[in-house]
């Protein structure tokens, strides 16, 4: 069977053309997320835009609180009160999700767009085997044959590296990176053209996260769906992803390839992610943070957001939110997705870079982050 041709799907065209001519999977512009509460609504997600070209891997990075995984399920249309969409739109294979019905959404979940959640011991059901989930799913879309459930089953399990004798297994009887695989496995039973991930990796340890960063990397590659994948641990994405969003208080700060954004980090929140966590490879050195928090969604400060906490922060920077400053080589010769947009004054057009007025914080990562 050819990785592209599973039970039931039928081969589509599911780009299309964003505004510069180039060929987009998903196009999200102006995505903002309220949550409502007793008082009053807060702004979760705040005018996110993101294009994902056909079997392009997203990296969305950002501290826990920063709009992440709201932003995800705002994507998948998975949102439930009191969250809703407050403007903005999800445009996946040329269709805009966000106004599309439930009926209509129901064929696009999962054979054209899948999630894989942060645990699988929540999103799988604990008290059914996980053959039969897998084939619930399948019977929920429609197809019939005892035989195709099963293939598929052995198949998709062969393709994340787990032993089809598992299907007969409990949730509980595997380990916790074999249940992240059988989530995995599950979200790829009609081999999605997207594949949106939340922190997939974040309950197991640094050998089972890295082999499966590599197994994803590697189903990503050979069946070649596009993936967005949020994680709080920008060295975890540094491998594996095209390109790199920084989201901070519900905003995007610095989005571009991800070797510009590790090599090059332009935004101070960036840089401070960046020196939060050990790099893999390179000479040991003491682990920097981010002194503070991420403020409050009712109290968002007037300018930048980040302004309280940045080392390099001068008096424009709370007059108003800058807005993203594309960077880098003029726009005409930047070949698509390969522009760097960053979201702080210190990268407007003549603006000066004023050293910072104190000493550049630094404290303990586990203190900080
Ligand atoms: N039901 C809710 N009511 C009000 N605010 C909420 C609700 N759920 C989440 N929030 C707020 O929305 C913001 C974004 O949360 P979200 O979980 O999307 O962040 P995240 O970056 O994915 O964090 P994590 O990495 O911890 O999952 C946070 O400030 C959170 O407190």
């Amino acid at each position: 069977m050819s990785p592209r041709a599973n039970p039931g799907t039928v081969l589509r065209d599911t780009t299309h053309v964003g505004s510069d001519g180039e060929e987009l999977l998903l196009d999200v512009r102006g995505l903002s997320v309220e949550y409502d509460t007793p008082n009053g609504s807060v702004r979760a997600v705040d005018k996110v835009d993101l294009q994902l070209r056909p079997g392009e891997f997203l990296g969305v990075v950002g501290e826990s609180g920063c709009g992440k995984s709201t932003m995800l399920f705002a994507i998948a249309q998975l949102l439930n009160p009191p969250a809703r969409i407050a403007e903005g739109s999800v445009t996946f294979a040329g269709r805009n999700l966000v106004t599309m019905t439930a009926s209509e959404l129901a064929p696009v979940r999962w054979r054209q767009v899948s999630v894989v959640m942060q645990s699988a011991m929540n999103a799988l059901n604990p008290v059914k085997r996980i053959g039969a989930q897998f084939a619930d799913a399948m019977k929920a879309h429609g197809v019939r044959s005892r035989t195709e459930i099963a293939d598929r089953s052995r198949e998709v399990m062969r393709l994340v590296g787990i032993d089809a004798t598992h299907l007969t297994s409990y949730p509980h009887q595997l380990s916790g990176g074999m249940r992240q695989r059988a989530m995995i496995a599950m979200a790829l039973l009609f081999t999605p053209e997207l594949v949106i991930m939340d922190e997939p990796t974040s309950a197991l340890d640094v050998v089972a996260q890295r082999s499966l960063m590599l197994q994803i990397k590697e189903l990503q590659q050979q069946l070649g769906f596009a993936v967005v994948f949020v994680t709080h641990d920008m060295s975890l994405v540094s491998h594996f992803s095209d390109r790199l969003m920084v989201m901070y208080a519900g905003q995007a700060v610095e989005v571009g390839p991800t070797r510009e954004v590790f090599d090059t980090p332009r935004h101070p929140y960036s840089i401070g992610l960046l020196d939060a966590f050990p790099s893999i490879r390179g000479p040991r050195v003491p682990l920097t943070g981010i002194p503070g928090a991420p403020p409050a969604l009712n109290a968002m400060p007037p300018g930048c957001r980040f302004a309280p906490r940045c080392p390099r922060r001068f008096d424009d920077c709370d007059a108003a939110v800058p807005p993203l400053y594309r960077i880098g080589t003029a726009p005409q010769v930047v070949e698509a997705g390969a522009e760097v947009e960053v979201r702080c004054l210190l990268h407007r057009d003549g603006a000066r870079e004023p050293e910072p007025t104190g000493p550049v914080p630094t404290a303990h990562r586990e203190e900080t982050l």
